[in-house]
């Protein structure tokens, strides 16, 4: 049943509305209710700053050093939890009396930028204004956290210019991505015409998944299951459309999944462009941010002769002693900056042009760069991480014929955060002991909805909600027939792959010979031949015992937002077993580093972080969400659900427990109460019944278990 366009995307912009009220919410109400000094404890501010020096960035714009009025004591900045592409205000820090009041004014009154750089000692921030006056001379300033609405706008320009095009507007390639016509059928020729790989090594998967996505015309899903090799069939399909003579805009939800791709491009002497604030890319990539490539291209000098004279206009506005000379400069180096910007835009047009391959995260796709800019093909990595109204960008900003998209839509979806509090207020409501699950990620409720649509049961009103991504509704709307899936895996040793390939993969995961039977025992070190070490998979089970969870204020003071809201659960007696097994790998020789304990409840990751960090060091703790698209050679589980009334919370969402699962190379230690878990799912039923076959099963023996208070 095809959808109609405009009908969809204003749903869109109505939830992406909630989405943006949501994340206000949650911010203002951090901003407004609390005293400057435990805005900067809970590292959303940074106070008692100075503007330490004042240039001309990318763009014009201009950039502010602020580090700590030296009157204040050290260099360092305190402790924040700032990170670059933060949305902040800089103002005149307020005085006694007047704090709240001030406050309440400062985003009027102050400038607004984004931060840049992060050093220990300072942090810069590019003004949103030209003409933006930054504060200066005399009074302390303090710099402050702001929602972050930039994203949204986009995503909201974006889904009102889909609203309102005509059906005419509407490309072949849209059509087929709302139904409304049929991806073209492709010839059996074209699937089989004879490649030149340029990785020889490439399995028969991935080589079909390429041929496939160069064979379709207008839509391809590459569905990469963990370990697979997705990155890398991308790059072999990258190279393979460049052989083609086509042009290619390459993207993905973060900047770290496009400076992967950028990273192993670069090999191969592929003519590309990295889009992109370089402060947010790798060191290795810098070399192709189009920023670095204006100022070092034979073009750049005409940018740079005009950079130096704005910089020296810029530091002399320190010097001057009147708002009358002020003045002054700042017309001067308006003029200049626009003579600047057309230089600059001349050079990067130029750079642009010559590139047969873009690349940005989907977000930055819809800059001023690539506006009139066109490409034959859209690829998408980390499709199913991304919301459906992000993908939308890179294909109206280019004209593109061809979208490839590229993911796992059986891992972890993109954090909703109206969602989130949606069920906060909802399961607040509903039990008293039960308030935990918005501590981390996605709503099970709205999940659930989201996996039965995908199994086509659903009506196609589910399909259109912020959780549903591109990658899964065009599953929905096409079917099975418009992807394919890479199905040999280079991560896990077959045991720990069996279970998550039967219930998630259809049974078609293979492991590579080169993984299938790595244990930690044969690791490139020195590790003795132990119980633990001879086991792919390890289960302690403490069914049966006295190992109940307990609900916990998260009273941590820890910097995630989401820590405030949040209670928890904690199981002691899990975090002692966890804490034995961790010390029987490292025992026989296993690194800290190459170990790693993943647990769904902040509460549980305090508890084991408090007393595992310091004892050993490299050793990784982290909640299952944050640990997506990782792998390490030993992976700990801590389950933490043990209750009579077979509670099991957010672990009943499978894409969770997925992701979990198959992090581990070598080896999978599952602490866990079967009795309680069990009664779950299907899914947890079924891992549980798994576990019990053929996993080495322990059984806790309390007189080994050494608890901490
Ligand atoms: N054909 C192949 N032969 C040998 N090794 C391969 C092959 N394809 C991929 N690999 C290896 O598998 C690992 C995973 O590859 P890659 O990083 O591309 O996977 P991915 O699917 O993008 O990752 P994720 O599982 O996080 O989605 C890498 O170490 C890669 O070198």
């Amino acid at each position: 049943m095809p959808t109609d366009i405009s009908t969809f995307a204003a749903k869109q912009l109505s939830l992406l509305d909630s989405e943006l009220q949501a994340e206000l919410e949650e911010t203002q109400l951090l901003t407004s209710t609390h005293a400057p000094t435990v805005l900067q404890r809970a590292g959303l501010a940074l106070l008692n700053l100075t503007v330490s020096s004042q240039r001309t960035g990318f763009g014009g714009k201009t950039l502010l050093e602020l580090s700590l009025d030296s009157a204040v004591g050290s260099g360092e900045l305190p402790e924040h939890g700032l990170r670059i592409g933060d949305i902040v205000a800089v103002a005149e820090q307020p005085r006694g009396a007047e704090r709240k009041k001030d406050r309440e004014g400062m985003e009027k009154r102050g400038v607004e930028g984004v931060v840049t750089k992060l050093q220990k000692e300072a942090v810069t921030v590019a003004l949103d204004k030209d003409d933006a006056e930054a504060p200066s001379g005399g009074n302390k300033l303090w710099l402050v956290k702001l929602a972050n609405d930039v994203t949204h706008k986009r995503l909201s320009q974006t889904m009102t210019r889909l609203q309102k095009m005509q059906p005419a507007e509407h490309s072949v390639l849209t059509q087929v991505l709302f139904g409304h016509s049929s991806p073209t059928p492709i010839a059996k020729d074209d699937l089989n015409a004879k490649i030149t790989w340029h990785d020889p090594s490439l399995n028969e998967s991935q080589q079909g998944a390429i041929r496939f996505a160069l064979a379709s015309r207008e839509v391809a899903l590459i569905h990469g299951p963990p370990g697979t090799g997705k990155t890398h069939t991308l790059i072999e399909l990258i190279l393979q459309s460049l052989d083609r003579g086509q042009r290619l805009l390459v993207c993905g939800p973060s900047n770290i999944s496009v400076d992967n791709i950028v990273e192993r491009l670069s090999s191969h002497k592929v003519s590309m462009v990295r889009l992109g604030h370089p402060a947010r890319l790798l060191p290795g990539v810098l070399n192709h941010s189009l920023d670095v490539l204006t100022k070092t291209s034979d073009a750049a000098t005409i940018v740079s002769d005009i950079r130096s004279e704005m910089d020296a206009k810029q530091s002399s506005i320190r010097k001057t002693r009147n708002g009358r000379e002020r003045r002054a400069i700042y017309g001067e180096l308006k003029d200049l900056r626009k003579e600047y910007r057309q230089r600059e835009s001349r050079v990067v047009s130029d750079l642009l042009r010559g590139s047969k391959v873009v690349l940005s995260t989907l977000h930055g796709a819809g800059g001023f760069h690539l506006k009139d800019e066109k490409f034959d093909v859209v690829i998408v990595d980390e499709a199913s991480q991304a919301l459906e109204s992000q993908c939308w960008i890179p294909v109206l900003a280019c004209g593109a014929l061809k979208l490839v998209l590229a993911g796992d839509h059986l891992q972890l979806p993109p954090t909703i955060k109206s969602l989130n509090s949606k069920q906060a207020k909802a399961s607040k409501k509903a039990a008293k002991a039960n308030v935990d699950e918005v501590a981390t990620n996605v709503a099970s409720i709205s999940v659930d909805d989201s996996e039965k649509s995908r199994d086509g049961k659903k009506g196609k009103e589910e399909d259109n909600t912020l959780e549903t991504t591109l990658f899964d509704r065009l599953i929905v709307l096409h079917g099975d027939g418009i992807k394919r899936m890479l199905t040999t895996q280079y991560r896990m040793h077959e045991s720990i792959m069996s279970y998550p390939s039967k219930a998630l993969y259809g049974s078609k995961l293979i492991a590579a010979e080169s993984v299938k039977a790595r244990l930690l025992k044969d690791l490139p070190y020195p590790v003795e031949d132990t119980d633990d070490t001879r086991e792919p998979l390890v289960f302690w089970d403490t069914q049966g015992g006295d190992f109940g969870e307990k609900t916990e204020d998260d009273d941590s003071g820890a910097r995630g937002k989401s820590s405030l809201l949040a209670e928890s659960k904690v199981n002691e007696h899990e975090a002692a077993i966890v804490r034995l097994h961790v010390g029987r790998l490292i025992e026989a020789g296993v690194k800290a580093e190459d170990i790693a304990i993943v647990t769904p409840y902040n509460g549980q990751l305090a508890l084991l972080s408090q007393t595992l960090k310091d004892r050993f060091p490299g050793l990784e703790l982290g909640s299952i969400d944050g640990f997506q698209g990782r792998e390490k050679e030993a992976v700990i589980v801590s389950l933490v659900r043990s209750n009579p009334e077979h509670e099991v919370g957010f672990l009943g969402e499978k894409r969770r427990l997925n992701v979990a699962m198959t992090r581990p190379k070598r080896h999978l230690c599952v602490v866990g109460d079967s009795e309680t878990v069990g009664r779950g799912s299907k899914f947890l039923k079924g891992w549980m019944e798994y576990l019990e076959e053929n996993a080495d099963l322990r059984y806790p023996d309390p007189s080994e278990l050494q608890e901490d208070g």
